[in-house]
């Protein structure tokens, strides 16, 4: 059955969908190589129904929570439960029934068109695994495309005939002709000029109203995460930095690394984008850049913090309430947010 009425306002009382508790994925390149943590203790939920945002810069581990969920890559330590399930540690056998609840786009439509094959039969794939054939097929793969917003005569081309945008309507299309209750999306409008993100963001809510859709919505870019979730979680380093309704994550944010996306989003004044790409030329020289792994002890934050005292390059801070319905792992949340409206570093210094 297709589900096509208003999905239900998100509850945090329900099953979650998707629950993610204190997942830790290693990476070491060589084995002289220090391990990366490049998923350190998190936990994360999305609802039925509910939009959940993954922001933060290249290499946070914004992927690598998406890929342990998705199976392709091994979970050191924590639990990975999909509609109450554990599957924390399911091999690809086991994974193709989940194919109904779960399904991902990519950022390069590509891993999910085979160039050789037209994109009926790519499309039509998904559902032969679960034995649809005939007419009923057909019509699917048609109705899939219409929703799109792709003509039927599509079906007959090849993957290389279309633009990137197309092409990533055809990787949504793939994803939902399965009806799942849960997509993935992993940088999935990255690769596409403004224009074109605009329309597949929008072809992504039509299809969360048409259809009782969660999405789990990964990119590096917050005004595009803002637009798209419900909630949001903000990552830095392997770790969650900050979560909360994106509401309150976006507009009052509680913790200086998810000011800093903000502050460096691009803006469509180009006197406030100057002055923006100037404090933060200035802030870069001042604090320096993302580093490849967090310091040894302490915050991993604490290096590029315009607040950060000893107390944050010593402790490791936990995820407090913000009495918002989020939490932030700052020590010195709320008081830097007064130092950051009197333009102020840690402890009241001038910036
Ligand atoms: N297979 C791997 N082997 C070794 N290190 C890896 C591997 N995959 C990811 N990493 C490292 O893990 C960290 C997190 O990577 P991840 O791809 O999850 O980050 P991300 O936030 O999704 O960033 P990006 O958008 O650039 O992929 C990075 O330092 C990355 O270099």
């Amino acid at each position: 059955m297709t589900r096509t009425q208003t999905p239900d306002p998100p509850t945090h009382t329900s099953t979650p969908l998707l629950d993610i508790r204190d997942l830790e994925v290693q990476y070491r390149r060589r084995r002289t190589d220090p391990v990366l943590r490049a998923s350190d203790h998190v936990s994360l939920r999305v609802d039925p129904g509910e939009t959940v945002g993954v922001v933060g810069e290249s290499g946070s581990g914004k992927s690598t929570v998406a890929k342990a969920a998705l199976g392709l890559t091994p979970v050191h330590a924590g639990r990975i439960e999909l509609a109450g399930r554990d599957i924390t540690h399911l091999g690809p056998r086991g994974r193709r029934d989940l194919s109904r609840v779960m399904q991902v786009v990519f950022q390069d439509p590509d891993a999910s068109l085979n160039p050789y094959l037209r994109v009926g039969r790519s499309l039509a794939e998904p559902l032969e695994v679960h034995g649809v054939r005939g007419a009923e097929l057909l019509a699917r793969v048609a109705t899939a495309l219409e929703q799109v917003g792709l003509p039927p005569e599509a079906a007959g081309r090849y993957p290389a005939q279309f633009s990137g945008g197309q092409k990533q309507r055809l990787a949504i299309a793939r994803a939902l002709i399965v009806d799942p209750q849960l997509v993935i999306c992993d940088e999935a409008v990255s690769a596409l000029d403004l224009s074109v993100q605009a329309q597949i963001l929008n072809l992504l809510a039509e299809q969360r109203r048409r259809r009782q859709l969660s999405y789990l919505f990964i990119s590096h870019d917050i005004e595009v995460v803002r637009y798209l979730s419900d909630r949001i979680y903000v990552m830095y380093l392997g770790q969650v930095m900050e979560t909360g309704p994106a509401h309150a994550v976006t507009g009052r944010p509680a913790h200086p690394y998810t000011q800093e996306l903000l502050d460096s989003a691009p803006v469509a004044d180009p006197r406030v984008q100057r002055r923006r790409s100037e404090e933060a030329a200035r802030r870069v020289r001042h604090q320096g850049t993302a580093a490849a792994a967090p310091p040894a002890t302490g915050c991993p934050f604490a290096p590029r913090c315009p607040y950060a005292a000893d107390l944050c390059r010593a402790e490791r801070p936990a995820l407090r309430p913000t009495g918002g319905g989020g939490l932030s792992a700052c020590h010195f949340y709320p008081q830097w947010q007064t130092w950051h409206a009197q333009g102020l570093r840690a402890e009241g210094v001038p910036l």
